[in-house]
């Protein structure tokens, strides 16, 4: 695993001293540990911690494999809580050691209902440093697969308990240009189920303006419009990258690696982090990170932006995560200009100056591939750099950006400001001036006002009023539902719309009724994917704050490809029972505090282990008093609460709360299987439900695996630090 146009380009960087050199190479060319987060609640991940740290981990102490003994899990030292582990074993180990199996099945199911996220160390540090909570208002930039958005909506879901899902008053929207991995989000999201989760599927650099309607916590105020544009606290730009520091694990890279693709990414990067500064709040904070080492896809990215935008400044995080290894990012770099590794110029001028006209109009060069004379005053040093030699992870780059607090720059001396930045644009001849990265309003934003979509207003003056379509200055109500379907912005966009449910809705009221739902349950905030609200299949539910955006944006403007949490289903019941709805498993810890408690039936672990043991046990299957309670109930959809303690070898350390439903004679546990069998290894130490009986049987079939880090590289993208795809059994 060589390649000399790497080391040629680094050198010629100076990323480290030399006589690290060698370390950095040699730890490039070992395998990546396989790293995971337990996620969940903070409740459920410390339940599920102590059981590594007291069941897996002496487990594991002691495990020889062909006589070599094989170091255990140990714990990220870094990660706050220690929450977040790394072990470094290969596929075989994980296939043939017994313990190490055992444990492997453990990883596999827990992933599989949302406890445990398999993501590589480094990729975890946007999100700490991003610091969100409950009420934020987060987007994504660039978010697929999606083990960052898992995180992020983790922290926005601080307050939930070990049985209930909490609604958060805050927002995330996650959104990927790329159709087909922003639907990777959706079904990542499926195991964190949130009412405050948008998913939208467009060009970062071009996002539009969203808006909401005025006087909503999360826009500026004005006492006379009826919309505003609506701010972010928090933004991630974990933007597409070279991704070299990922070649511990993506082992094809170091073939084809050249640093002209830095070059080529640094526009497109640059534009994405100049459009989340405009979009930030004013006390907002933006996390860029990459998984390339490449100063021209970093460094050089944030100094370009933050000299558009001299409102903002780098923070220093120096005191944070104080176990973490890292070094500062660099203040002088040199980049190549062609694929043979020519590094000789100091500055853009230098360059340019040996081309004739024609070469120079040809040129890809900008000039802010090279550090701008000011790199010093922009404390570029604040930037994290972490080297794989450091503290055996991959290669990352994090800077984290906000608004200057202690200069108080008047909003006229930064509308000069922007005003002289796009004439430095305009005014010079092409030629003859340095190729710029312009930083304009999104070419697809009609609807923008130049004052709220100016990145240096200030809050308080972005309050004038958003232009509509026809760029008429007026005050726009928020849109009725058949303003919204025949305001089409986006024709080639497919999907069905969201569209909420009048609270009276019969149908909905008649669900409410039937699944014994209190009156606090928020009825207003019900959605349905079809254009005219019928309650057909399912409903969703969403925080205030979604439906404003949802309401107030045309959703094919928007890409919007999921949106809220589904939380209720129709169900054909069996014969002699009519159709009813149904709550999801999924949906259960969300509507869970909304259920009357006294509907709810108690039972303990004899009960849930015959419930696993069979797809459609009998009530007559069931040990008293459970068999009289169940047989006393009508059919369809009910819920049981398995109370905390301990049944013969078996310990529940929280409350279960399951779904169940009941046809005429028999009962069935409404969770999908692979949430069943993590249950099943979690409460009884081994898989015994119905499906785990049926794959055992159907011979040479290989049990679902999780892979490490080693085995990865097939399926990841350059640039791409993760491994949430991986964590598909399969
Ligand atoms: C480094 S990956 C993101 C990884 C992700 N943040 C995670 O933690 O799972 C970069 C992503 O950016 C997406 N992307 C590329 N160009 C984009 C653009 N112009 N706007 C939005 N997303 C873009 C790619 O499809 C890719 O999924």
């Amino acid at each position: 695993m060589n390649n000399e146009r790497f080391s040629n380009y680094y050198k010629a960087q100076n990323i480290m001293p030399d006589s690290e050199w060698e370390e950095f190479m040699g730890a490039l060319r070992t395998p990546l540990p396989t790293t995971f987060r337990v996620a969940g609640s903070r409740e459920i991940a410390h339940a599920l911690n102590q059981t590594i740290q007291d069941t897996y981990v002496p487990l594991l102490s002691n495990a020889v494999f062909e006589g070599e003994s094989v170091p255990p899990p140990a714990q990220i030292p870094w990660y706050p809580e220690g929450l977040a582990w790394q072990f470094n074993v290969s596929k075989k180990v994980l296939r043939k050691s017994v313990e190490f199996k055992k444990f492997h099945s453990f990883l596999v199911f827990e992933t599989e209902v949302g406890n445990i996220s398999r993501q590589e160390a480094v990729s975890m540090l946007p999100p700490l440093l991003l610091d969100v909570q409950p009420h934020h208002c987060v987007i994504d930039m660039c978010a697929a697969p999606g083990s960052k958005t898992a995180q992020l909506l983790e922290a926005l879901h601080a307050h939930d308990t070990v049985t209930s899902t909490s609604i958060p008053p805050g927002l995330l929207i996650a959104n990927d240009s790329d159709y087909k991995r922003a639907h990777l989000l959706i079904h990542q999201s499926a195991r964190l189920p949130s009412p405050a989760l948008m998913v939208t599927n467009l060009d970062a650099s071009i996002y539009p303006i969203l808006k909401v309607p005025s006087g909503n916590p999360a826009g500026p105020r004005t006492a006379k419009k009826l919309q505003d544009q609506l701010l972010f606290d928090r933004i991630l730009c974990d933007v597409p990258c070279s991704g070299d520091g990922t070649l511990r694990k993506n082992v094809g890279i170091w073939k084809h690696w050249q640093p002209m693709d830095g070059n080529g990414l640094h526009g497109l990067q640059v534009r994405i982090l100049q459009r989340a500064m405009r979009m930030l709040k004013e006390d907002g904070r933006i996390v860029y990170s990459t998984c390339s080492l490449n100063p021209v896809e970093n460094e050089a990215v944030v100094a370009a932006a933050l000299n558009s935008h001299k409102d903002f400044e780098l923070l220093d995080v120096s005191m944070q995560l104080p176990q973490l290894i890292r070094r500062p990012g660099i203040t002088t770099w040199r980049p190549t200009v062609d694929r043979s590794i020519n590094t000789v110029f100091d500055t853009y001028e230098d360059y340019t100056q040996t081309l004739d006209e024609t070469q120079r109009e040809d040129s890809k060069m900008l000039s802010s591939h090279w550090p701008p004379s000011n790199t010093k005053e922009l404390n570029l040093t604040r930037c994290l750099r972490i080297y794989p030699h450091l503290q055996d992870t991959g290669g990352f780059f994090v800077a984290v950006l906000q608004r200057k607090q202690s200069t108080a720059i008047s909003y006229s001396d930064r509308k000069r400001e922007a005003e002289q930045d796009d004439l430095a644009d305009v005014s010079a001849p092409e030629t003859k001036k340095p190729k710029l990265l312009s930083d304009e309003p999104p070419a697809d934003n009609s609807e923008a006002s130049v004052d709220v979509e100016n990145p240096s207003t200030p809050a308080a003056v972005v309050n004038s009023d958003i232009k509509d379509v026809e760029g008429e200055r007026k005050s726009t109500p928020a849109p009725s539902r058949s303003q919204q379907k025949s305001k089409v912005a986006d024709p080639s966009f497919k999907e069905m719309p969201y569209t909420f449910v009048a609270s009276d809705d019969p149908v909905l009221q008649s669900c409410i009724e039937r699944l014994k739902l209190t009156s606090d349950f928020p009825s207003h905030n019900i959605l349905v994917r079809n254009p005219d609200g019928g309650a057909v299949r399912s409903f969703y539910v969403t925080n205030p704050l979604v439906k404003a955006v949802v309401e107030n944006n045309d959703y094919t403007r928007l890409r919007l490809l999921t949106c809220g949490t589904k939380v209720i289903t129709k169900q054909e019941a069996g014969r002699g029972l009519d159709t009813q709805f149904r709550v999801l498993g999924e949906g259960l810890p969300v509507v869970l505090p909304y259920i009357n408690p006294e509907s709810i039936m108690t039972s303990e672990l004899s009960t849930l282990k015959t419930l696993l043991e069979a797809y459609y046990p009998l009530c007559t299957a069931f040990p008293e008093p459970f068999q009289s309670v169940i047989e006393a109930r009508a059919g369809g959809s009910h819920i049981v609460r398995f109370p905390s303690g301990k049944w013969k070898d078996s310990t529940l350390t929280h409350d279960l709360v399951l779904p169940l439903w009941k046809s005429n004679v028999s009962v069935t546990l409404m969770i999908d299987k692979k949430a069943k069998s993590a249950l099943s290894l979690r409460l009884f130490g081994e898989d015994i439900t119905t499906a785990a009986r049926e794959a055992a049987q159907k011979k040479g079939r290989a049990a679902p695996e999780i892979e490490t880090a080693r085995d990865s590289e097939e399926v990841q993208k350059p640039g791409e630090d993760d491994n949430a795809l991986q964590m598909d059994s399969s």
